[in-house]
């Protein structure tokens, strides 16, 4: 996480940048520094009163609007001139905090990138912007509508709700739009956030009773970017209170951005008014990528990297891995990092020896057989007893697990599935889901579990 001085200090070079250098905010600029934290209010010294008022009056939206896109949550800034009272329940940072300059090294393609924990400033992704999302057939429709927003924010496509499989840029896309909101328009607040984030936001607040600073901060939004909202399946305060702050923010004119891994109707345990509310506005899917477009993609990580690879060992990932961005990105690493540790060139032959796994299993189509065998095998049972009749605990878990999977790693539609384990029916599949689901929200050995497992069925 990104320290308080860092925060301001990337703060100032935007604003710099966009403000233009006049000498007055230049002088003001230098001589500023967080000087304490009260809740998400930065406390902040500057030379002294005239400069206070000074900068409040011209500064003070767009520089509250940039340190809540850079911060991740809603901020706001009190500025105080030297020997001036601070607000009586801030507190004083440490010296540990200090400002560390310095632009971040540029991404290298062989680094093992977790996109999941982005590493730049307000939970944003430095990398997920516009110039390095490649604009294709099978996301060029979501990518419009994101135009769209940027250029009429709270109009026709609110709420935008961007829905695709695992791994297919909807954090890029929806993360390039906020960094495009922040670039052009410093005075809009403007929040990226991923459910479970907001879910973890309001549980703090209703232990820590501070729930009326809860809702003003979101409800004071201009642009809510909310990530992965299938996540908020079945909790209902979440929902309780995201149907709230939708509303305000919705009546207000403010802009909302949803994603999710599938459209409103197939998330589950969703409130009726919430799923017809996300859909009042735009839907707008993201497919898999066809040959082209995964080239383009591979071209460009090299391409913003640094990192040269022979144009026929980028054809043959594009040609190897289809369904998964992540995974195509995740190939190119392997084959960049191979290629780095022999001290060789990326050739056709290396890439094909390093992928070997990888290129065997997406050919082979994973069938609802592989998962019972893998799922029994871990379980210690045979495959039989998935399709059987017992009811005992090992054995109903391991078949909703094996449901589970089935769901998440084929095609299968529910009946197909119910079929599949014993002619069962297609609520019981999706009771099965929805069990396994909550057992990895509340139980992270579950997690690691699934984990396992996932991984396994994608060597095979
Ligand atoms: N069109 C694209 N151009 C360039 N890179 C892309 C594109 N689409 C996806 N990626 C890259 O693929 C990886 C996965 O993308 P992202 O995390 O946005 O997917 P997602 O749909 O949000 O996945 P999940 O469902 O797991 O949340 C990221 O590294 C992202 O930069």
């Amino acid at each position: 996480m990104q320290s308080w001085s860092e925060l301001w200090n990337a703060t100032v070079s935007m604003l710099r940048e966009r403000e233009g250098m006049s000498p007055g905010f230049d002088t003001w600029l230098r001589a500023s520094r967080p000087v304490g934290l009260d809740g998400e209010t930065l406390v902040v010294e500057v030379p002294d009163p005239f400069t206070r008022d000074w900068v409040r009056a011209r500064y003070g939206p767009a520089m509250e609007a940039l340190l809540t896109g850079l911060a991740g949550h809603p901020c706001s800034v009190v500025l105080v001139a030297p020997g001036e009272p601070t607000p009586s329940r801030a507190r004083p940072f440490p010296s540990s905090d200090q400002p560390q300059r310095g632009a971040p090294p540029a991404p290298d393609v062989a680094a093992d990138e977790d996109p999941s924990h982005p590493t730049g400033p307000g939970g944003l992704n430095p990398r997920y912007t516009f110039d390095t999302f490649v604009v294709g057939a099978s996301n060029r429709f979501a990518y419009s509508a994101c135009q769209g927003v940027l250029s009429n924010p709270g109009g026709p496509y609110n709420p935008l709700f961007l829905y695709g499989g695992v791994g297919l840029g909807k954090t890029h896309l929806m993360q390039a739009v906020a960094h495009e909101f922040l670039r052009q328009r410093s005075h809009l607040r403007v929040l990226y956030i991923t459910t479970e984030t907001f879910t973890n936001d309001l549980v703090d607040s209703l232990q820590r009773r501070s729930m009326p600073e809860f809702r003003s901060r979101y409800r004071s939004l201009d642009v809510l970017l909310l990530d992965d909202v299938h996540f908020a399946a079945g909790k209902e305060s979440t929902q309780e209170e995201f149907f709230h702050t939708f509303n305000a923010l919705y009546e207000a004119g403010r802009q909302i951005i949803l994603s999710s891994d599938r459209p409103p109707v197939e998330i589950p345990k969703l409130e009726e008014r919430l799923r017809s509310r996300f859909a009042w506005g735009l839907l707008a899917d993201i497919q898999p990528p066809d040959f082209e477009t995964r080239l383009a993609i591979l071209r460009k990580r090299c391409e913003t990297s640094g990192t040269p690879v022979p144009d026929e060992v980028l054809h043959y990932i594009a040609e190897s891995i289809q369904s998964n961005i992540r995974v195509l990105e995740g190939a190119l690493r392997k084959v960049v990092t191979a290629a780095r540790l022999s001290g060789a060139p990326a050739t056709l032959d290396l890439a094909a020896e390093v992928l070997r796994d990888l290129t065997e299993s997406q050919r082979r189509p994973l069938t609802i057989d592989r998962i019972q065998a893998v799922v029994a095998q871990h379980f210690g049972i045979e495959p039989e007893e998935l399709r059987g009749k017992s009811r005992t605990r090992d054995v109903a878990f391991a078949r909703q697990i094996a449901m589970f999977l089935a769901r998440e790693l084929t095609q299968a539609s529910l009946p197909h599935i119910g079929d599949q384990f014993g002619g069962r029916d297609h609520s019981t599949v999706l009771h099965a889901i929805e069990r396994v689901q909550a057992a990895m929200r509340a139980d992270g050995a579950v997690n690691d579990l699934i984990r396992h497992l996932r991984q396994r069925l994608s060597r095979t």
